[in-house]
Order: structure tokens, then C-alpha cells, then sequence
């Protein structure tokens, strides 16, 4: 039998949407100098070549040239042929070198499954942990500093003895997310599948902190869409483009104006602003809020709307 998750009483959000700069679709911002922030930042570059990975051990839906399928689990299919990788899978299926057949797919396809229901459930491990189980999603450019806040937010709150885990865009997409493109429909499915993750540590009772660029309106909508009313709160790092490319920690927007990445948000790929957060923290080029004051402010939220205590 269906089960409903979630017993919680919902909770209002405060809107605090202080932003009126226009979406991003192409450069648009004067080029005004920000300051650069010395603070520590252990990023690995990302390896952002658009070549399809579907290496290792993916359950791989493969279909063959007369279109039959051998294997059910999946989201992407390859066709004539042979796939591009080395890999076998989880049935033990063979590979193949051929075309790949781009078809990212959230249809369900499991059928006759049943919501199996434990005696265990979130109110209980909230009653553990002290505190209510939430996703805390932060959005915005690269060089933002999504991730930064995310580390001194998850610093500050384990200092106050809660339990909160950072899933950082960057680094779920070094594996879970490794074989996702940046191209519109594989951020799609890096935010979908972070968002389903996001929600069993919600569910864990686990402040869960997601930092991803997100730059898709509607992305992030579904994800709120998956978690009781309340327990998704958004956070705009509200930074002007120019700003981040004077940071640029990692080289990116450089090689970006210099063509040699493509697609990069905020200079040939689009961001959606939120319009209808719960937190935006702006930042100018002659601002500088701190890391913690950063950290502060969405504390003060979690505190006011009662995610601190079970
Ligand atoms: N084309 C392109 N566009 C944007 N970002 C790029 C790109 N290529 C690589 N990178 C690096 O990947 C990090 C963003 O990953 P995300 O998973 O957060 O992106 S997204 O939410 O799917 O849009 C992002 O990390 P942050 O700088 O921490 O945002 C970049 O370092
Ligand atoms: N509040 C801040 N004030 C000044 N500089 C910051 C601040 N937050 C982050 N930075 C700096 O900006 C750069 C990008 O931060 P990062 O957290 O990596 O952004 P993102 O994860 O959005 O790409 C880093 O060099 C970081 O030290």
C-alpha cells in the first residue's frame, strides 16, 4: 500500500526577494571590477569537455538495431550498435562502440512496486538528532560563492552540534553525476538526481546543504516540488557576472571568453534568477559580506522557522 511521507506541519516561507537585475542570457553586465576574497577554496578543476562519459558500471538500457530491448533499468539507450565505453551492464550485457542515442528520461518505468513502509520514520530520527530534516538549495553563478557558504553553513551548524551534509555540484558530479554533460537536459538530470538525494537526507533528518549552479528555474522547482511544504529553501547568491569572472578561481570564465569552454553559464548558457526564494544574499563588487555572516543569515532563518530543534 502507498504510504504518504511526511507528517510534518508545514511551515511559511519568508520571501525575502531583494534582486531586480535581469536574467542572465548572455553577458550583459558593464564591466566593473569586484574584490577578490583570500579566503581558502579547495576546488578541483572540473575536466568540462563535452564528450558523453557513460563509462563504468551504468544500468544501461540497450537497444539493438532491430530495437530490441535487453535490459529495462535505465535512462539512456544507445542504437545501432555499440556503445562508446568500456563497460558491461548490471545484467552483464555486453558493450558496444556506436551511436549514442541522447534520450535523458525521468519516465517512470518500474511498475507493480510497492511503498514499503518502515516502523522507523523521519519524526523519530528527528527526535535523535534535534533538529527537523530540510534541503537548504543554493543557487547561483559559478565563482558565487555557492560553495563556500555551503562549507562555512554546514561549519557553523555542526559547531552547534547538527547534523548537516553538503552535496556540492562540483564534486556529485565527480560521481554519482559523472556521466552528465553541461548541455540544458543533463543539468536537468544533475539537479533531479540531487534533489532525489537531497530528499532522502531530508528524510534522514539531516539539514542537507545542495550547492549547484541550478541555472533552470524549473529544475529547481521540481526539486521543491519533492519535499513537504517548508523543507526546501532556496538561497540566491545574488552576484553580478562581473564579479564572478574577477574571481574566477578556477580559470573557467577565462577560458570561456576565450571559447575554449562552451556553454558556460552566464556567458553563452543561460541562469534563471529565482524569482520567489527564501534568502538572497547579494553580494556587489564594493560589499563584502562574509563567509559567516553568510552562514549567519541562513541560521537565523533555519532558527526562526523552527528546523533547530525537533
Ligand atoms: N559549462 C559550464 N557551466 C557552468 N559550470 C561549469 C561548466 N563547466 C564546468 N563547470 C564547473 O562545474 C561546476 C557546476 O556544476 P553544477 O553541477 O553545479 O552545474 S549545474 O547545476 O548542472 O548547472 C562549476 O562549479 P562552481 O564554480 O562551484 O559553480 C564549474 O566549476
Ligand atoms: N562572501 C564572500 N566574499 C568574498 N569572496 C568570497 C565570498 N564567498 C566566496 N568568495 C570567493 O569567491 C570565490 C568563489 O567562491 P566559491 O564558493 O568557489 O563559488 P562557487 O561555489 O559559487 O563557484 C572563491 O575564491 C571564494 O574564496
Amino acid at each position: 500500500m502507498a504510504v504518504a511521507l511526511n507528517a510534518l506541519p508545514s511551515i511559511g516561507n519568508v520571501t525575502t526577494d531583494l534582486h531586480s537585475s535581469p536574467d542572465l542570457g548572455f553577458p550583459i553586465f558593464p564591466g566593473t571590477i569586484g574584490v577578490r576574497f583570500g579566503c581558502n577554496s579547495d576546488h578541483q578543476i572540473h575536466n568540462n569537455n563535452k564528450k558523453k562519459q557513460f563509462g563504468g558500471r551504468g544500468r544501461l538500457k540497450m537497444v539493438k538495431a532491430v530495437g530490441r530491448r535487453v535490459d529495462e533499468t535505465s535512462s539512456f539507450s544507445y542504437v545501432n550498435g555499440q556503445a562508446d565505453c568500456d563497460c558491461t551492464n548490471t545484467n552483464g550485457f555486453p558493450n558496444g562502440n556506436g551511436t549514442l542515442q541522447k534520450q535523458m528520461s525521468t519516465v517512470e518505468k518500474s511498475s507493480n512496486i510497492v511503498w514499503h513502509e518502515c516502523s522507523v520514520n523521519k519524526h523519530d530520527r528527528e527526535q535523535l538528532l534535534q533538529q527537523k530534516g530540510c534541503v537548504i538549495w543554493i543557487t547561483g553563478l559559478s565563482g558565487s560563492g555557492k560553495s563556500t557558504l555551503a562549507c562555512a553553513l554546514s561549519h557553523t551548524l555542526h559547531s552547534r552540534g547538527k547534523f548537516t551534509y553538503v552535496l556540492d555540484g562540483d564534486n556529485v558530479r565527480h560521481g554519482l553525476n559523472k556521466n552528465l554533460s553541461f548541455e540544458a537536459e543533463d543539468r536537468a538530470e544533475n539537479i533531479r538526481r540531487v534533489g532525489e538525494v537531497a530528499k532522502l537526507f531530508a528524510d534522514a533528518g539531516v539539514i542537507c546543504i545542495a550547492s549547484l549552479i541550478s541555472p533552470y528555474r524549473k529544475d529547481r522547482d521540481a526539486c521543491r516540488a519533492l519535499l513537504p511544504k517548508g523543507d526546501f529553501i532556496e538561497v540566491f547568491m545574488d552576484v553580478p557576472l562581473q564579479l564572478c569572472e574577477a574571481r574566477d578561481p578556477k580559470g573557467l570564465y577565462k577560458l570561456a571568453r576565450a571559447g575554449k569552454i562552451k556553454d558556460f553559464t552566464g556567458i553563452d548558457d543561460p541562469y534563471e534568477q529565482p524569482l520567489n526564494c527564501e534568502i538572497v544574499l547579494q553580494q556587489k563588487s564594493d560589499t563584502c559580506t562574509s563567509p559567516c555572516e553568510m552562514a549567519e543569515t541562513v541560521v537565523s532563518y533555519l532558527e526562526g522557522h523552527g528546523y533547530l530543534q525537533a
